[in-house]
């Protein structure tokens, strides 16, 4: 009898073979990709090509055959559909200089698993994805959300958000990050997407401290929900839609990092609530913790647009030193003696808000083509 014969499965890279690149490479595999990372280490590649695993950084899990590794950049990259980037913020641009004369006149969507911002230019990774590669925004997507990697990896049922201002990149991206366990929803706006994996972290190592000194579930659930109004009120003056931060780059996240003893940002902070400083924490962390490099960043952007994020500057004084981890709460709000009000800052602003953001959508439906840009949509 003969065999039917098959379309070949398209080809997708992964850059950055850590804990979430790899499990992101399982996703895009297990979706029906023929996956190729890139790695560092020569050892770690050849791991994960012939023993179908990724110990270090994902004990346990068995990793599809259809997933191989190389450290060749050229190689990963070549022929590749999709290109997905997956290493510590701070390091993206330097690598993205080689990825660059690989990808120019390829046409693949270029998408960015990160969640930081670069320390010493406050940009986002789907801006320094355009700057360095000089390519079409609308060819960069960026995919946030709720999503822990070694619960994925252990194929636990999941949804993520996958953003770009072009819609057709955000669901080309979806459908090829999506399978029987994960499920990808798209919108439009970047910045909240982006941002919403960003400011999570920050309260998730907020989070931690409060949980490392000792204190309970009243002092972490009132973090929660002042961080998300902090969050909230950030992002939007940057540009986002406050829809965003409610779904699941947002509050889905929020939820997820700051209960999650798996949580790397959660962890750090738990270190320094109990007294480790700054250095020693840096020390002990074996994975990335995006927030420590972020707090800096986001409270300088901060200023920039007179948000106040009381929350972040007492993290940042916990790094710095100069706060004992157990005065963190009694500064949840503000350091101002007068009662307020529990809204947003955006929603103080006396309707200006609203109007931004009714402003901004039309805006964004003007660009889109008449297509609503927010909303986390199947
Ligand atoms: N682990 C998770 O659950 C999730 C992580 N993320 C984000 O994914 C990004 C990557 O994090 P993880 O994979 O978790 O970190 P990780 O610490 O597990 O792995 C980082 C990878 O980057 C490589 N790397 C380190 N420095 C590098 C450099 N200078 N140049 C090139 N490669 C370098 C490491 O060798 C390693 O393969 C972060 O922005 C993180 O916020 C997003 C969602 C979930
Ligand atoms: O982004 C994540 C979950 O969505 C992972 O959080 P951590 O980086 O704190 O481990």
């Amino acid at each position: 009898m003969s065999r039917k014969h098959e379309a070949p499965a398209p080809k997708v890279a992964v850059v950055g073979a850590g804990s979430w690149g790899t499990t992101f490479g399982k996703i895009l595999a297990d979706g029906g990709a023929s996956v190729v990372m890139w790695a560092r280490r020569p050892e770690l590649a050849a791991e994960i090509t012939e023993s179908k695993r990724n110990s270090r950084y994902l004990s346990g899990i068995n990793l599809p055959r259809t997933m191989t590794a190389t450290t060749s950049l050229a190689e990963a990259l070549d022929g590749a559909e999709q290109v997905y980037l997956s290493i510590p913020s701070q390091a993206l641009r330097e690598n993205l200089a080689d990825v660059k004369p690989l990808v120019e006149n390829t046409g693949a969507p270029i998408v960015s698993l990160m969640k930081g911002v670069e320390k010493s230019t406050g940009l986002r990774m789907s801006q320094v994805i355009e700057q360095v590669l000089l390519c079409d925004p609308s060819r960069i997507a960026v995919a946030s959300g709720p999503n822990l990697a070694l619960e994925i990896a252990r194929e636990q049922p999941t949804a993520a958000v996958i953003s770009s201002l072009s819609p057709e990149t955000a669901e080309a991206v979806a459908r090829r990050a999506r399978n029987r366990y994960f499920r990808s929803f798209v919108n439009t706006d970047v910045i909240g997407t982006e941002f919403g994996g960003v400011l999570k972290n920050l309260i998730a190592v907020a989070i931690g401290i409060v949980d490392g000194v000792g204190y309970g579930e009243n002092t972490k659930a009132s973090i929660i929900t002042r961080g998300l109004v902090e969050m909230t009120d950030f992002a939007v003056a940057q540009g986002a839609q406050p829809e965003t931060l409610q779904g699941l780059a947002g509050l889905g996240d929020l939820i997820a990092t700051c209960q999650s003893p798996l949580s790397r940002n959660n962890t750090a902070g738990r270190l320094l609530g109990q007294g480790f400083g700054y250095q020693d924490v840096v020390k002990q962390m074996q994975q990335t913790a995006e927030g420590l490099a972020s707090v800096a960043p986001v409270l300088q952007l901060a200023r920039e647009v007179g948000v106040d994020m009381p929350i972040v500057r007492q993290v940042k004084m916990v790094l710095d030193g100069t706060m004992d981890p157990r005065d963190i709460a009694p500064h949840l709000t503000t350091d101002d003696d007068q009662p307020q009000g529990e809204r947003t800052q955006n929603d103080q602003t006396g309707g200006g808000g609203a109007l931004r953001r009714a402003l901004q959508r039309a805006f964004d439906q003007f660009r889109h083509g008449g297509r609503g840009a927010a909303g986390d949509r199947p």
